[in-house]
């Protein structure tokens, strides 16, 4: 079993977190499995005011700008998220990964559950991973996808011409391949932000060993169907990733982050932009510098909205720590050193609290200054 798997087994014992709702049977009421009436009380954030903010700008940074790395680092040190213009991924790619999601989830609910995810799987359809973390359940279903599509491709569409499921691999091989290399440009760019040079080889990206390990390619694809009550359902909780980063692609409205002091922001769909959120191994990795973004989505009334999700992370049995570069006497290691599995188990056990769990005392001198 592989490692995502193993924190997956032990912490999703309970299939009921899995099944989505039937939406070709839902009427005109939001059952009250899906009502999301109370407070959640989660990411410290004041739920007093439901409203979202369309007037404030989140940062666009066009690849191609000559400022692009300053921009960049100052979007990711003051929101945590931002857009990126001329990103370099085949627009017809991207309509090509939309249809294929749009194909997958018009499909009858008992194909689909074909390829249900299974308890101590990561790949396969279903409610989001983070369902399990909330009262209510989601206006969602999504698509996992760990490595090969293949599997669980045949199994949504196995009667049919081999084409059918091989135009569905094909174009998630392709998407991930684009995502991966725009993921490491970015990487580039976000590491050289903070005085990082990424030829260093002792930055990431290697086991104990010193051997160079790929990194985990993981993709998700998240349907939210129309809702007869958007303002009592959710199309998918407050969160924040746990990779280094997430690169996103949505059809529509519906994606809100949330920011300090202002509140919930919307996401505006740009055309041909792809939305990054920093996530909690690049808190830990830049000591804090570059908090994980906390977002979520919601649903309407009259437009089914999609999304695709490209994880980037590290390999799962890789410590990552705060650069060394970024610690000093002024600034101490904030955060313990942790693999992106056992950032899973705490993530699975604390949710919004997990990166807290990392945080650590350190020995100051008597000049109140850390002494590496
Ligand atoms: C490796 C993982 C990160 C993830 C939880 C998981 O065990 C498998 C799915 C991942 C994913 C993909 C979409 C967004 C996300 C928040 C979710 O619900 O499932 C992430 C999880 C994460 O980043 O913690
Ligand atoms: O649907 C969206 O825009 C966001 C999806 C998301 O945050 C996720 O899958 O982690
Ligand atoms: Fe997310």
């Amino acid at each position: 079993m592989n490692p995502v798997s193993e924190t997956y087994v032990s912490n999703h014992p309970q299939p009921n977190h899995i099944f989505p709702l039937d939406f070709e049977s839902v009427q005109d009421v939001v059952p009250d499995s899906h009502t999301w009436n109370s407070p959640l009380n989660m990411f410290n954030i004041d739920e007093s005011s439901k409203h979202v903010i369309r007037s404030v700008a989140l940062p666009v940074i066009d690849l191609d700008d000559p400022n692009a790395l300053e921009l960049l680092g100052d979007a990711c040190q003051t929101w945590g998220v931002f857009q990126v213009m001329n990103h370099g991924v085949p627009l017809n790619l991207i309509k090509n990964i939309e249809s294929e999601s749009r194909r997958l989830f018009s499909l009858p609910t008992e194909q689909k559950l074909k390829a249900v995810r299974l308890p101590g799987e990561v790949s396969g359809y279903g409610l989001a991973h983070i369902s399990k973390f909330f009262p209510k359940k989601m206006w969602s279903e999504s698509f996992c996808i760990l490595g090969s599509p293949v599997e669980q491709a045949r199994k949504l569409w196995p009667d049919q011409d081999e084409a059918d499921y091989s135009k569905f691999c094909e174009v998630i091989e392709e998407y991930r391949n684009e995502m991966k290399k725009l993921s490491e440009r970015l990487m580039c760019l976000m590491l050289s932000s903070l005085g990082i040079n990424t030829e260093d080889p002792n930055w990431t990206g290697s086991s104990s060993t010193g051997e160079q390990k790929d990194t985990l390619s993981l993709l998700q694809l998240n349907s939210y169907p129309v809702c007869p009550d958007p303002n009592r359902a959710m199309g998918l909780g407050p969160h924040t990733d746990s990779p280094f980063f997430t690169v996103v692609h949505q059809t529509g409205p519906g994606l809100h982050v949330h920011r300090n002091q202002v509140g919930w922001v919307e996401v505006p769909p740009l055309q041909n932009a792809l939305t990054i959120h920093i996530g909690d191994l690049f808190t830990v990795l830049s000591n804090g510098r570059f908090m994980s973004c906390v977002h979520r989505a919601a649903v309407n009334q009259t437009r089914h909205r999609l999304s695709v999700v490209y994880l980037h992370g590290p390999p799962m049995d890789v410590k990552v720590s705060p650069l060394m570069k970024l610690v000093d006497p002024d600034h101490p290691p904030l955060y313990r050193s942790v693999t992106w599995k056992e950032f899973l188990d705490i993530k699975a056990k604390n949710f919004d609290k997990a990166l807290d769990q990392l945080i650590q005392t350190v020995e100051l001198g008597e000049d109140g200054k850390y002494i590496a």
